[in-house]
C-alpha cells in the first residue's frame, strides 16, 4: 500500500527532460513544486527515478528524523559521465564509504601534525598576502565591497567579530554551492509522510530551497549579512542555515572549510582594500549552474593597506 510522491508525466528514457530546464535544474525545481506537486516530489532524469526534497521541513524531515533510511549516497543522474573543470570524473563509481574513511584519516593526521589547523590555515593565507602583495596584477574575482581588518585574525576572535561571522554565513547562504545537495538515496522501502519511496531512489535534498526561504531570510534574493544578525547587532544562528546539508550524510570537511573561509577572508582584508573595476550594480553575479552554484570570473583591484 502507499503510492510515489506526485509529479509531472514522464516519457520512455527521455524522462521528464522537456519539461525541466537542464542547464538549471535547481531553478527548475522551483517551477515543478509551485506549479502544483508541492513540496515532495517525483520527477525522472533519463529513466531514472528522483525523489525531491523542497524546503526546509521535508529536508530536515528526511535528514534528521528519518535519518538512517534517507542515510545512501545517490547518484546524480545524467550528469555522471561529464568529467568537471579539472577533468575529475565525478562518476558514479565513487567509493563513498572509502572517501569518508579515507577524509576522516586524512584531517586527523592533519589535525595530529606539530603544527595545529589553525597554524596550517594561517600560513597558507599569509602565503596568499605575499603572493598578491608581489604581484601587483588585477586579479579575476569579484568582491564587491571591503571590510577593513586592524588585528591579526584567529579563530578565536571571531566570536567578537558577529559581522564578519555573518558575511560568511552570508556568503554561504547566497551562493548556494550545492543547491540540490548531493544525491542521497533510501536505504530501504521508506515510508515519508502519505507516501512510499523505493529502496534505492534517489534522493535530491533541494539546500537552496532552505538557504532561500523568505521567512527565515527576508528578501533571500539580496545580499544581506543582517539575515544573520539580531537588532543589537550580535550573531544570530539559523536552523535554515545548511551549506554542508544535515543528517549522518553531512559534509565531513565543515569545521575545516568554516576555518578555512573565515581565516582567509579576515587575513585578506586585513592587508589589502579591494575593489570591483566597474560600478558593483553593474556586475553580473549570475553563477553557473548545472548542477552546483560556479562562480564566474570577475576583474578586481587589490590595493595593499
Ligand atoms: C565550503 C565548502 C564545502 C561545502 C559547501 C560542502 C558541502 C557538502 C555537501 C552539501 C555535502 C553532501 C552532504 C549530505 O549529503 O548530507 C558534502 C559531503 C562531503 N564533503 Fe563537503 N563541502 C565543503 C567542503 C569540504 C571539504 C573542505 C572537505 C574535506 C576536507 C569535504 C568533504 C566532504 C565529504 C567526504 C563528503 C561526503 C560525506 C559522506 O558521504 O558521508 N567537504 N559536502
Amino acid at each position: 500500500s502507499g503510492k510515489l510522491p506526485p509529479g509531472p508525466v514522464a516519457f520512455p528514457i527521455i524522462g521528464n527532460a522537456l519539461q525541466l530546464n537542464m542547464k538549471n535544474l535547481p531553478q527548475s525545481m522551483r517551477e515543478v513544486k509551485v506549479a502544483k506537486y508541492g513540496p515532495i516530489f517525483t520527477i525522472y532524469l533519463g529513466s531514472e527515478r528522483v525523489v525531491v526534497l523542497y524546503g526546509h521541513e521535508v529536508v530536515k524531515e528526511a535528514l534528521i528524523d528519518q535519518g538512517d533510511e534517507f542515510s545512501e549516497r545517490g547518484r546524480m543522474p545524467l550528469f555522471e559521465k561529464l568529467p568537471d573543470k579539472k577533468g575529475i570524473s565525478i562518476d558514479n563509481g565513487v567509493p563513498w564509504k572509502r572517501l569518508r574513511r579515507f577524509t576522516l584519516t586524512t584531517l586527523r593526521n592533519f589535525g595530529m601534525g606539530k603544527k595545529s589547523t589553525e597554524e596550517r590555515i594561517l600560513e597558507e593565507a599569509h602565503f596568499l598576502v605575499e603572493r598578491l602583495k608581489n604581484t601587483h596584477e588585477k586579479v579575476h574575482v569579484e568582491i564587491d565591497r571591503v571590510i577593513g581588518r586592524s588585528r591579526s585574525p584567529c579563530m578565536a576572535d571571531r566570536s567578537q567579530m558577529p559581522y564578519t561571522d555573518a558575511v560568511v554565513h552570508e556568503i554561504q547562504r547566497f551562493i548556494s554551492l550545492a543547491p540540490l545537495g548531493i544525491p542521497r538515496a533510501v536505504t530501504r522501502d521508506t515510508h515519508f509522510r502519505q507516501y512510499i519511496i523505493p529502496k534505492g531512489t534517489t534522493i535530491f535534498p533541494v539546500l537552496h530551497s532552505v538557504l532561500y526561504d523568505s521567512k527565515e531570510f527576508p528578501k533571500p534574493e539580496q545580499f544581506n549579512p543582517g539575515h544573520f544578525l539580531d537588532e543589537n547587532g550580535a550573531f544570530k544562528k539559523s536552523d535554515f542555515f545548511v551549506p554542508f546539508s544535515l543528517g549522518k550524510r553531512s559534509c565531513l570537511g565543515e569545521s575545516l572549510a568554516r576555518m578555512k573561509l573565515f581565516l582567509l577572508l579576515t587575513t585578506i582584508l586585513q592587508n589589502f582594500t579591494l575593489k570591483p573595476l566597474i560600478d558593483p550594480k553593474d556586475i553580473d553575479i549570475t553563477p553557473m549552474t548545472l548542477t552546483s552554484n560556479d562562480p564566474v570570473s570577475y576583474q578586481l583591484i587589490v590595493i595593499p593597506q
